[in-house]
């Protein structure tokens, strides 16, 4: 394995409230394939990956297992429970990485929503690559709608829509940087990041947080409409 090695960390801790099915969504099938298979072949695909770790929904793991086996995803190294949240999850993998043989703080993990089914190689290559050059990245792409500031049901802010991006995964850190920033984030509770580079954010303001193209084909399978999205995409 190359130095530093890159690990894939696929979030697929969720149950999918929004979707509202009986399983988790990363589990339903798009074009005959579970999203989560999906979205492992494409990190099995992309040469920059190295490993995969798989953050799992409880009680789920064999069949997580038993999709990767059918893809043939060599790179899946291990399944491992996730948290409550979104966020816990994220350690869960950092966790998992740290305690790997080889695997030192200058590692590059990146962590992938499972939902994000269609993200491409250049995206993946794009963000490992970014990781050269800083210590935490971002695909992204830009706003086409403004976006407002709502409380209470009133707007109150409407920030410039030109300086404004939606977030996608894979995010990129170098692991050090993101156990740290983590760990830090722990000792706060009232914080609760929806993503990985809004901790190191607000963890450690001192370390640019970049971005990378992403994609509107790349988007976060969500709702049951997204399954009907993802396939229509799939086909493009
Ligand atoms: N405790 C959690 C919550 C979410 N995720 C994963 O993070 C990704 C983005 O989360 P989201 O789309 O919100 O998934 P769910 O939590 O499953 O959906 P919902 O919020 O509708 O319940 C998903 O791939 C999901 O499986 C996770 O690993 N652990
Ligand atoms: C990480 C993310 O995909 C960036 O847009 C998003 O914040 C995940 O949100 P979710 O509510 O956990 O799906």
């Amino acid at each position: 394995m190359p130095h530093p090695p890159t690990i894939a960390a696929v979030l697929a801790g969720g149950r999918g409230s929004r979707m509202g099915a009986a399983v988790p969504k990363q589990l339903l099938e798009v074009a005959g394939k579970p999203v989560l298979q999906h979205t492992l072949e494409a990190f099995e695909a992309a040469a920059a990956v190295d490993r995969i770790v798989l953050v799992m929904a409880e009680g789920f793991h064999d069949t997580a297992w038993a999709i990767a086996k059918a893809a043939n995803v060599t790179k899946l190294s291990a399944v491992i429970d996730g948290g409550a949240t979104r966020a816990d999850s994220s350690v869960a993998a950092i966790r998992w990485a740290l305690a790997q043989p080889g695997v030192g703080e200058d590692a590059k993990l990146l962590v992938h929503d499972a939902a994000r089914m269609l993200v491409t190689g250049r995206i993946i290559n794009d963000v490992v690559a970014a990781l050269d050059e800083c210590q935490a990245v971002t695909a992204a792409i830009p706003s086409s709608d403004t976006v407002v500031e709502v409380r209470d049901g009133r707007i109150v802010d409407v920030p410039d829509r030109a300086s404004l991006a939606r977030v996608q995964t894979p995010q990129g850190f170098r692991l050090g940087l993101i156990a740290a920033a983590h760990a830090e984030a722990a000792a706060d509770p009232g914080f609760t990041p929806t993503d990985d580079c809004s901790v190191v954010l607000r963890c450690r303001p001192d370390v640019p947080v970049r971005t990378v193209a992403g994609a509107e084909r790349n988007l976060k399978v969500t709702e049951p409409a997204d399954l009907a999205l993802a396939e229509a995409l799939l086909d493009r």
